[in-house]
Protein backbone atom coordinates (compact mmCIF):
# COMPACT_ATOMS: atom_id res chain seq x y z
CA UNK A 1 0.00 0.00 0.00
CA UNK A 2 1.19 3.50 -0.98
CA UNK A 3 4.18 1.70 -1.73
CA UNK A 4 5.79 4.66 -3.89
CA UNK A 5 5.29 7.19 -0.84
CA UNK A 6 6.65 3.98 1.49
CA UNK A 7 9.96 3.72 -0.54
CA UNK A 8 10.72 6.92 -1.04
CA UNK A 9 10.61 8.11 2.85
CA UNK A 10 12.66 5.65 3.42
CA UNK A 11 14.78 6.45 1.03
CA UNK A 12 15.31 9.50 2.79
CA UNK A 13 15.48 8.00 6.57
CA UNK A 14 18.63 5.76 5.43
CA UNK A 15 20.12 8.68 4.35
CA UNK A 16 19.71 9.91 8.33
CA UNK A 17 20.62 6.66 9.80
CA UNK A 18 23.62 5.54 7.77
CA UNK A 19 25.02 9.64 7.49
CA UNK A 20 28.55 9.62 10.24
CA UNK A 21 27.00 12.95 11.62
CA UNK A 22 23.92 15.16 11.87
CA UNK A 23 24.08 18.92 10.35
CA UNK A 24 21.96 21.69 8.72
CA UNK A 25 22.76 20.60 5.34
CA UNK A 26 21.70 17.00 5.89
CA UNK A 27 18.39 17.96 7.57
CA UNK A 28 17.86 20.10 4.59
CA UNK A 29 18.39 17.16 2.18
CA UNK A 30 15.87 15.18 4.55
CA UNK A 31 13.08 18.23 4.16
CA UNK A 32 14.06 18.05 0.44
CA UNK A 33 13.29 14.47 0.34
CA UNK A 34 10.33 14.46 2.27
CA UNK A 35 8.70 17.11 0.33
CA UNK A 36 9.22 15.44 -3.01
CA UNK A 37 8.21 12.34 -1.44
CA UNK A 38 4.66 13.73 -0.72
CA UNK A 39 4.44 15.97 -3.61
CA UNK A 40 4.14 12.62 -5.62
CA UNK A 41 1.44 11.21 -3.33
CA UNK A 42 -0.14 14.47 -4.40
CA UNK A 43 -0.33 15.38 -0.89
CA UNK A 44 -1.19 19.51 -1.00
CA UNK A 45 1.60 21.82 -1.41
CA UNK A 46 0.58 24.15 1.15
CA UNK A 47 0.84 21.10 4.19
CA UNK A 48 3.69 19.89 2.11
CA UNK A 49 5.35 22.94 3.09
CA UNK A 50 3.96 23.34 6.38
CA UNK A 51 5.23 20.06 7.71
CA UNK A 52 9.06 20.25 6.02
CA UNK A 53 9.14 23.45 8.01
CA UNK A 54 8.23 22.27 11.30
CA UNK A 55 10.36 19.17 10.39
CA UNK A 56 13.41 21.39 9.62
CA UNK A 57 12.56 23.48 13.07
CA UNK A 58 12.41 20.93 15.38
CA UNK A 59 15.54 19.15 13.55
CA UNK A 60 17.82 21.90 13.85
CA UNK A 61 16.70 23.54 17.47
CA UNK A 62 15.29 20.62 19.70
CA UNK A 63 17.38 18.33 21.78
CA UNK A 64 16.59 15.02 21.81
CA UNK A 65 14.88 13.51 25.06
CA UNK A 66 17.39 10.74 26.93
CA UNK A 67 17.41 7.40 25.84
CA UNK A 68 17.23 8.76 22.18
CA UNK A 69 19.68 9.57 19.48
CA UNK A 70 20.06 12.67 17.43
CA UNK A 71 18.96 10.48 14.33
CA UNK A 72 16.47 8.85 16.11
CA UNK A 73 14.88 11.60 17.48
CA UNK A 74 14.59 13.59 13.54
CA UNK A 75 12.81 10.08 12.54
CA UNK A 76 10.57 10.80 15.38
CA UNK A 77 10.20 14.15 14.46
CA UNK A 78 9.28 12.80 11.42
CA UNK A 79 6.98 10.39 12.55
CA UNK A 80 5.45 13.06 14.53
CA UNK A 81 4.44 15.36 11.77
CA UNK A 82 3.20 12.95 9.43
CA UNK A 83 1.07 11.13 12.00
CA UNK A 84 -0.25 15.08 12.67
CA UNK A 85 -1.36 15.86 9.17
CA UNK A 86 -2.89 12.52 9.18
CA UNK A 87 -5.45 13.64 12.02
CA UNK A 88 -6.06 12.21 15.19
CA UNK A 89 -7.30 8.46 16.30
CA UNK A 90 -10.81 8.66 15.68
CA UNK A 91 -13.51 5.13 16.76
CA UNK A 92 -16.96 5.20 16.60
CA UNK A 93 -18.57 5.11 19.86
CA UNK A 94 -21.47 2.21 19.64
CA UNK A 95 -24.16 3.31 22.11
CA UNK A 96 -24.49 0.06 23.81
CA UNK A 97 -28.86 -0.97 23.55
CA UNK A 98 -29.73 0.70 20.88
CA UNK A 99 -29.72 -0.03 16.90
CA UNK A 100 -26.79 2.31 16.08
CA UNK A 101 -27.73 3.68 12.42
CA UNK A 102 -24.95 4.55 10.45
CA UNK A 103 -25.17 5.57 6.64
CA UNK A 104 -22.93 5.29 4.04
CA UNK A 105 -22.17 8.74 1.76
CA UNK A 106 -19.94 8.84 -1.33
CA UNK A 107 -20.18 9.42 -5.36
CA UNK A 108 -20.72 6.43 -7.57
CA UNK A 109 -17.32 4.12 -8.08
CA UNK A 110 -15.76 5.29 -4.45
CA UNK A 111 -16.54 1.52 -2.92
CA UNK A 112 -19.14 2.05 -0.89
CA UNK A 113 -21.71 -1.09 -1.54
CA UNK A 114 -17.79 -2.87 -1.03
CA UNK A 115 -17.20 -0.92 2.00
CA UNK A 116 -20.87 -1.56 3.63
CA UNK A 117 -19.97 -5.36 3.90
CA UNK A 118 -16.23 -5.27 4.71
CA UNK A 119 -17.71 -2.94 7.63
CA UNK A 120 -20.69 -5.48 8.27
CA UNK A 121 -17.74 -8.33 8.11
CA UNK A 122 -15.34 -6.54 10.26
CA UNK A 123 -17.78 -5.28 12.82
CA UNK A 124 -19.58 -9.16 12.90
CA UNK A 125 -16.21 -10.10 13.73
CA UNK A 126 -15.59 -7.28 16.85
CA UNK A 127 -18.55 -9.33 17.85
CA UNK A 128 -21.67 -6.52 17.07
CA UNK A 129 -24.72 -7.81 15.57
CA UNK A 130 -25.20 -6.38 11.99
CA UNK A 131 -28.18 -5.76 9.59
CA UNK A 132 -27.58 -3.65 6.36
CA UNK A 133 -29.83 -2.10 4.11
CA UNK A 134 -29.15 -1.21 0.55
CA UNK A 135 -31.04 1.94 -0.46
CA UNK A 136 -28.90 2.28 -4.29
CA UNK A 137 -31.63 2.81 -6.51
CA UNK A 138 -29.79 3.64 -9.82
CA UNK A 139 -27.25 1.57 -9.97
CA UNK A 140 -28.71 -2.14 -11.02
CA UNK A 141 -27.02 -5.13 -9.71
CA UNK A 142 -25.87 -3.03 -6.65
CA UNK A 143 -28.77 -4.97 -3.88
CA UNK A 144 -27.41 -7.88 -5.51
CA UNK A 145 -23.70 -7.24 -4.96
CA UNK A 146 -24.50 -6.13 -1.49
CA UNK A 147 -26.48 -9.51 -0.69
CA UNK A 148 -23.83 -11.70 -1.95
CA UNK A 149 -21.01 -10.24 -0.09
CA UNK A 150 -22.82 -9.92 3.30
CA UNK A 151 -24.11 -13.63 2.75
CA UNK A 152 -20.72 -15.01 3.70
CA UNK A 153 -20.38 -13.24 7.28
CA UNK A 154 -24.55 -14.37 8.09
CA UNK A 155 -25.75 -10.69 7.72
CA UNK A 156 -28.90 -9.78 6.46
CA UNK A 157 -29.78 -7.16 3.78
CA UNK A 158 -32.72 -5.50 3.43
CA UNK A 159 -33.80 -4.54 0.29
CA UNK A 160 -36.79 -3.50 -2.43
CA UNK A 161 -35.57 -4.17 -6.28
CA UNK A 162 -38.78 -2.15 -7.52
CA UNK A 163 -38.88 0.33 -5.44
CA UNK A 164 -36.96 3.67 -6.68
CA UNK A 165 -37.61 5.54 -4.13
CA UNK A 166 -34.38 5.05 -1.60
CA UNK A 167 -35.47 7.03 1.68
CA UNK A 168 -38.99 5.11 1.63
CA UNK A 169 -36.73 1.89 1.08
CA UNK A 170 -34.53 3.28 3.96
CA UNK A 171 -37.83 3.48 6.57
CA UNK A 172 -39.24 0.24 5.25
CA UNK A 173 -35.82 -1.13 6.24
CA UNK A 174 -35.30 0.25 9.41
CA UNK A 175 -38.96 -1.07 10.33
CA UNK A 176 -38.09 -4.28 9.03
CA UNK A 177 -34.91 -4.58 11.58
CA UNK A 178 -36.92 -2.88 14.63
CA UNK A 179 -37.60 -5.89 16.70
CA UNK A 180 -34.48 -7.37 15.84
CA UNK A 181 -31.44 -7.29 18.39
CA UNK A 182 -29.17 -5.78 16.31
CA UNK A 183 -25.97 -3.38 17.72
CA UNK A 184 -25.37 -1.87 14.32
CA UNK A 185 -27.76 -0.81 11.00
CA UNK A 186 -25.69 0.34 8.05
CA UNK A 187 -27.34 1.73 4.89
CA UNK A 188 -25.73 1.85 1.96
CA UNK A 189 -26.87 4.59 -0.36
CA UNK A 190 -26.36 5.85 -3.86
CA UNK A 191 -23.88 7.83 -5.61
CA UNK A 192 -24.88 8.44 -9.12
CA UNK A 193 -27.66 10.74 -10.32
CA UNK A 194 -28.34 13.12 -13.10
CA UNK A 195 -27.28 16.13 -11.67
CA UNK A 196 -25.21 16.14 -8.31
CA UNK A 197 -27.52 18.40 -6.96
CA UNK A 198 -30.27 15.51 -6.49
CA UNK A 199 -27.73 13.17 -5.28
CA UNK A 200 -27.37 15.49 -2.49
CA UNK A 201 -30.87 16.27 -2.30
CA UNK A 202 -31.99 12.15 -1.93
CA UNK A 203 -29.25 12.22 0.54
CA UNK A 204 -30.97 14.38 2.54
CA UNK A 205 -34.21 13.03 2.63
CA UNK A 206 -32.75 9.73 4.12
CA UNK A 207 -30.72 11.46 6.46
CA UNK A 208 -34.25 12.85 7.44
CA UNK A 209 -35.96 9.49 7.21
CA UNK A 210 -32.76 7.47 9.41
CA UNK A 211 -31.73 10.27 12.20
CA UNK A 212 -28.69 8.74 11.66
CA UNK A 213 -26.06 7.99 14.32
CA UNK A 214 -23.13 8.43 11.93
CA UNK A 215 -22.60 9.39 8.20
CA UNK A 216 -19.49 7.68 7.06
CA UNK A 217 -18.34 9.28 4.13
CA UNK A 218 -16.32 7.40 1.53
CA UNK A 219 -13.86 8.45 -0.76
CA UNK A 220 -11.91 7.01 -3.35
CA UNK A 221 -8.19 6.72 -2.45
CA UNK A 222 -6.91 7.26 -6.43
CA UNK A 223 -8.35 10.76 -6.85
CA UNK A 224 -5.71 12.31 -4.31
CA UNK A 225 -5.97 15.60 -3.02
CA UNK A 226 -9.36 16.07 -4.94
CA UNK A 227 -11.41 14.33 -2.30
CA UNK A 228 -11.29 17.79 -0.30
CA UNK A 229 -14.29 19.04 -2.63
CA UNK A 230 -16.51 16.46 -2.23
CA UNK A 231 -15.77 15.82 1.06
CA UNK A 232 -16.67 19.64 1.97
CA UNK A 233 -19.83 19.28 -0.75
CA UNK A 234 -21.21 16.35 0.85
CA UNK A 235 -20.32 17.68 4.81
CA UNK A 236 -22.65 20.44 3.84
CA UNK A 237 -25.68 18.47 3.20
CA UNK A 238 -25.15 15.74 5.97
CA UNK A 239 -22.56 16.31 8.60
CA UNK A 240 -20.22 13.89 8.31
CA UNK A 241 -18.47 11.90 11.73
CA UNK A 242 -15.87 10.07 9.64
CA UNK A 243 -14.43 9.26 6.55
CA UNK A 244 -13.34 6.19 4.88
CA UNK A 245 -10.65 6.22 2.38
CA UNK A 246 -10.61 3.18 -0.16
CA UNK A 247 -8.58 1.59 -3.25
CA UNK A 248 -5.26 2.61 -1.33
CA UNK A 249 -3.53 -0.64 -2.64
CA UNK A 250 -3.96 0.72 -6.03
CA UNK A 251 -3.04 4.52 -5.70
CA UNK A 252 -0.07 6.51 -6.20
CA UNK A 253 -2.06 9.46 -4.47
CA UNK A 254 -3.00 7.84 -1.45
CA UNK A 255 -1.40 10.34 0.24
CA UNK A 256 -3.34 13.06 -1.11
CA UNK A 257 -6.36 11.66 -0.16
CA UNK A 258 -5.31 11.05 3.63
CA UNK A 259 -4.04 14.40 3.96
CA UNK A 260 -6.88 15.85 2.36
CA UNK A 261 -9.11 14.10 4.59
CA UNK A 262 -8.23 15.10 7.71
CA UNK A 263 -7.55 18.58 6.84
CA UNK A 264 -11.69 18.84 6.61
CA UNK A 265 -12.10 17.81 10.01
CA UNK A 266 -13.60 14.80 9.56
CA UNK A 267 -11.57 12.22 10.44
CA UNK A 268 -10.48 8.92 8.74
CA UNK A 269 -11.74 5.81 10.34
CA UNK A 270 -11.47 3.11 8.39
CA UNK A 271 -8.89 2.25 4.72
CA UNK A 272 -9.93 -0.05 1.74
CA UNK A 273 -6.94 -1.66 1.32
CA UNK A 274 -8.13 -3.95 -1.91
CA UNK A 275 -11.01 -5.59 -3.43
CA UNK A 276 -11.54 -9.00 -1.07
CA UNK A 277 -13.29 -8.78 1.90
CA UNK A 278 -10.92 -9.03 4.24
CA UNK A 279 -9.67 -5.56 2.62
CA UNK A 280 -10.46 -3.11 5.30
CA UNK A 281 -8.46 -1.49 8.06
CA UNK A 282 -9.37 0.64 10.82
CA UNK A 283 -7.07 3.99 10.50
CA UNK A 284 -4.68 4.83 13.02
CA UNK A 285 -2.61 8.02 12.16
CA UNK A 286 0.37 6.80 14.22
CA UNK A 287 0.42 3.10 13.23
CA UNK A 288 -0.35 3.88 9.72
CA UNK A 289 2.85 6.45 9.53
CA UNK A 290 4.59 3.84 11.12
CA UNK A 291 4.25 1.01 8.74
CA UNK A 292 4.98 3.88 6.27
CA UNK A 293 8.14 4.65 7.54
CA UNK A 294 8.61 0.45 7.91
CA UNK A 295 8.78 0.85 11.77
CA UNK A 296 5.43 -0.07 13.44
CA UNK A 297 3.82 2.30 16.10
CA UNK A 298 6.59 4.15 17.36
CA UNK A 299 4.69 5.77 20.08
CA UNK A 300 3.09 2.89 21.05
CA UNK A 301 6.79 1.00 21.03
CA UNK A 302 8.45 4.24 22.93
CA UNK A 303 5.54 4.01 25.63
CA UNK A 304 5.75 0.40 26.13
CA UNK A 305 9.44 0.28 26.55
CA UNK A 306 8.86 3.16 29.23
CA UNK A 307 5.59 1.08 30.62
CA UNK A 308 8.37 -1.66 30.87
CA UNK A 309 11.24 0.14 32.24
CA UNK A 310 8.62 1.72 34.78
CA UNK A 311 7.44 -2.07 35.75
CA UNK A 312 11.26 -2.90 36.19
CA UNK A 313 11.10 -5.86 34.13
CA UNK A 314 14.63 -4.78 32.59
CA UNK A 315 15.79 -8.02 33.97
CA UNK A 316 13.45 -9.83 30.84
CA UNK A 317 13.76 -6.96 28.42
CA UNK A 318 17.20 -7.96 28.75
CA UNK A 319 17.05 -11.39 28.64
CA UNK A 320 14.75 -11.21 25.03
CA UNK A 321 17.27 -8.82 23.83
CA UNK A 322 20.10 -10.84 24.24
CA UNK A 323 18.71 -13.82 22.40
CA UNK A 324 18.34 -15.68 25.94
CA UNK A 325 14.43 -15.86 25.99
CA UNK A 326 12.47 -18.44 26.97
CA UNK A 327 8.65 -19.18 26.20
CA UNK A 328 7.19 -16.93 28.93
CA UNK A 329 9.18 -13.91 28.00
CA UNK A 330 7.91 -15.00 24.22
CA UNK A 331 3.94 -14.93 25.52
CA UNK A 332 4.82 -12.22 27.71
CA UNK A 333 5.46 -10.10 24.87
CA UNK A 334 2.93 -11.52 22.39
CA UNK A 335 0.65 -10.26 25.31
CA UNK A 336 1.81 -6.48 25.93
CA UNK A 337 1.98 -6.24 22.10
CA UNK A 338 -2.27 -6.97 22.12
CA UNK A 339 -2.77 -4.55 25.09
CA UNK A 340 -1.40 -2.21 23.00
CA UNK A 341 -4.19 -2.23 20.43
CA UNK A 342 -3.00 -4.08 17.24
CA UNK A 343 -0.85 -6.02 16.23
CA UNK A 344 -0.52 -4.72 12.92
CA UNK A 345 3.14 -3.13 12.15
CA UNK A 346 4.24 -3.35 15.90
CA UNK A 347 5.08 -6.94 16.09
CA UNK A 348 7.33 -5.73 13.57
CA UNK A 349 9.08 -3.35 15.80
CA UNK A 350 9.16 -5.53 18.71
CA UNK A 351 12.64 -6.50 19.71
CA UNK A 352 11.85 -10.27 20.29
CA UNK A 353 8.98 -11.03 17.68
CA UNK A 354 10.35 -8.61 14.61
CA UNK A 355 10.02 -10.12 11.05
CA UNK A 356 7.25 -12.83 12.27
CA UNK A 357 4.21 -11.48 10.99
CA UNK A 358 3.36 -9.64 7.75
CA UNK A 359 0.87 -6.82 7.36
CA UNK A 360 -1.77 -9.98 5.56
CA UNK A 361 -1.41 -12.30 8.42
CA UNK A 362 -2.18 -9.95 11.50
CA UNK A 363 -5.53 -11.45 11.94
CA UNK A 364 -4.85 -14.94 11.54
CA UNK A 365 -1.89 -13.61 14.40
CA UNK A 366 -4.54 -12.46 16.48
CA UNK A 367 -6.51 -16.03 16.54
CA UNK A 368 -3.38 -17.61 17.21
CA UNK A 369 -2.23 -15.82 20.18
CA UNK A 370 -5.17 -16.58 21.77
CA UNK A 371 -4.67 -20.15 20.98
CA UNK A 372 -1.17 -19.84 21.91
CA UNK A 373 -2.48 -18.63 24.75
CA UNK A 374 -3.75 -22.49 26.34
CA UNK A 375 -1.03 -24.18 24.54
CA UNK A 376 1.44 -22.23 27.26
CA UNK A 377 -1.26 -22.52 30.05
CA UNK A 378 -0.59 -26.45 29.27
CA UNK A 379 3.01 -26.26 29.65
CA UNK A 380 4.95 -26.95 32.60
CA UNK A 381 7.15 -24.67 34.70
CA UNK A 382 10.51 -25.90 33.70
CA UNK A 383 9.13 -26.61 30.20
CA UNK A 384 8.47 -22.95 30.22
CA UNK A 385 11.88 -21.81 31.21
CA UNK A 386 13.47 -24.25 28.84
CA UNK A 387 11.39 -25.16 25.83
CA UNK A 388 14.04 -26.98 24.38
CA UNK A 389 12.59 -30.17 26.79
CA UNK A 390 9.55 -30.29 24.45
CA UNK A 391 9.94 -33.43 22.66
CA UNK A 392 7.43 -35.33 21.25
CA UNK A 393 5.35 -36.96 24.00
CA UNK A 394 5.51 -33.82 25.98
CA UNK A 395 4.54 -32.36 22.54
CA UNK A 396 1.45 -34.71 22.66
CA UNK A 397 0.57 -34.27 26.38
CA UNK A 398 0.17 -30.21 25.38
CA UNK A 399 -1.40 -30.78 22.61
CA UNK A 400 -4.00 -32.87 24.58
CA UNK A 401 -4.64 -30.37 27.46
CA UNK A 402 -4.79 -27.37 25.62
CA UNK A 403 -7.28 -28.65 22.93
CA UNK A 404 -5.61 -27.61 19.73
CA UNK A 405 -3.64 -30.42 17.65
CA UNK A 406 0.11 -31.39 17.80
CA UNK A 407 0.80 -29.41 14.48
CA UNK A 408 -0.49 -26.05 16.52
CA UNK A 409 2.07 -26.87 19.29
CA UNK A 410 4.94 -26.99 16.53
CA UNK A 411 3.84 -23.72 14.86
CA UNK A 412 4.12 -21.96 18.01
CA UNK A 413 8.01 -23.88 19.10
CA UNK A 414 8.66 -22.89 15.45
CA UNK A 415 7.95 -19.10 15.73
CA UNK A 416 9.40 -18.58 19.55
CA UNK A 417 12.62 -20.52 18.20
CA UNK A 418 12.67 -17.96 15.14
CA UNK A 419 12.35 -14.79 17.15
CA UNK A 420 15.06 -16.51 19.88
CA UNK A 421 17.67 -17.07 17.02
CA UNK A 422 16.70 -13.46 15.48
CA UNK A 423 17.62 -12.29 18.50
CA UNK A 424 20.48 -13.63 19.26
CA UNK A 425 21.80 -13.01 15.36
CA UNK A 426 21.43 -9.60 16.20
CA UNK A 427 23.25 -9.68 19.39
CA UNK A 428 26.42 -9.35 18.24
CA UNK A 429 25.70 -6.23 15.41
CA UNK A 430 26.61 -3.08 16.29
CA UNK A 431 23.25 -1.34 16.72
CA UNK A 432 22.63 2.44 17.66
CA UNK A 433 19.40 3.87 19.02
CA UNK A 434 16.18 3.07 20.31
CA UNK A 435 14.48 2.99 17.23
CA UNK A 436 17.00 1.16 15.35
CA UNK A 437 16.73 -1.63 17.93
CA UNK A 438 13.53 -1.28 17.10
CA UNK A 439 13.77 -2.52 12.92
CA UNK A 440 14.78 0.59 11.59
CA UNK A 441 18.69 -0.51 10.57
N1 LIG B 1 -8.39 -2.17 -5.37
C1 LIG B 1 -9.46 -1.85 -4.66
N2 LIG B 1 -10.68 -1.83 -5.23
C2 LIG B 1 -11.73 -1.49 -4.49
C3 LIG B 1 -11.63 -1.15 -3.12
N3 LIG B 1 -12.88 -0.86 -2.66
C4 LIG B 1 -13.71 -1.00 -3.71
N4 LIG B 1 -13.03 -1.37 -4.82
C5 LIG B 1 -13.56 -1.61 -6.18
O1 LIG B 1 -14.12 -0.41 -6.67
C6 LIG B 1 -15.21 -0.69 -7.52
C7 LIG B 1 -16.43 0.13 -7.10
O2 LIG B 1 -16.87 -0.32 -5.85
P1 LIG B 1 -18.41 -0.32 -5.40
O3 LIG B 1 -18.47 -0.82 -4.02
O4 LIG B 1 -19.26 -1.03 -6.41
O5 LIG B 1 -18.72 1.22 -5.47
P2 LIG B 1 -20.02 2.06 -5.08
O6 LIG B 1 -19.55 3.28 -4.40
O7 LIG B 1 -20.98 1.21 -4.36
O8 LIG B 1 -20.57 2.44 -6.49
P3 LIG B 1 -22.06 2.95 -6.88
O9 LIG B 1 -22.98 1.86 -6.49
O10 LIG B 1 -21.96 3.12 -8.36
O11 LIG B 1 -22.31 4.18 -6.16
C8 LIG B 1 -15.43 -2.19 -7.47
O12 LIG B 1 -14.83 -2.77 -8.60
C9 LIG B 1 -14.70 -2.60 -6.20
O13 LIG B 1 -14.19 -3.92 -6.29
C10 LIG B 1 -10.32 -1.18 -2.52
O14 LIG B 1 -10.09 -0.88 -1.33
N5 LIG B 1 -9.28 -1.52 -3.33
Amino acid sequence: MLDGLKSSLGDAIKKIVKSSGIDEELIKELSKDVQRALLQSDVNVRLVLEITKHLEERALNETPPPGLSRKDHIVKILYDELSNLLGNESEFDFKPGKQNKIILLGIQGSGKTTVASKLAKFLTRQGYKVGVIGADTYRPGALVQLKTMCEKSNVEVFGEENNKDSPSIVKNGLKHFEDQPLDVILIDTAGRHKEEQDLLEEMDRINKVTDPDLALLVIDGTIGQQCFNQAEAFHKTIPVGGVIITKLDSSAKGGGALAASAATGAQIMYIGTGERIDDLEKFSPTRFVGRLLGMGDIQAVLDLAKRLENEGDDVRMKRISSGKMNMDDFFYQLEEVTKVGSLQGLLESMPGLSGMVKDDQVNQMEDRVSKWRYIIQSMTKEEKADPDLLNSSRIKRIARGSGWPEGEVKELIKNYKNSKNMMKASKGRQMQGTLRRMGLG
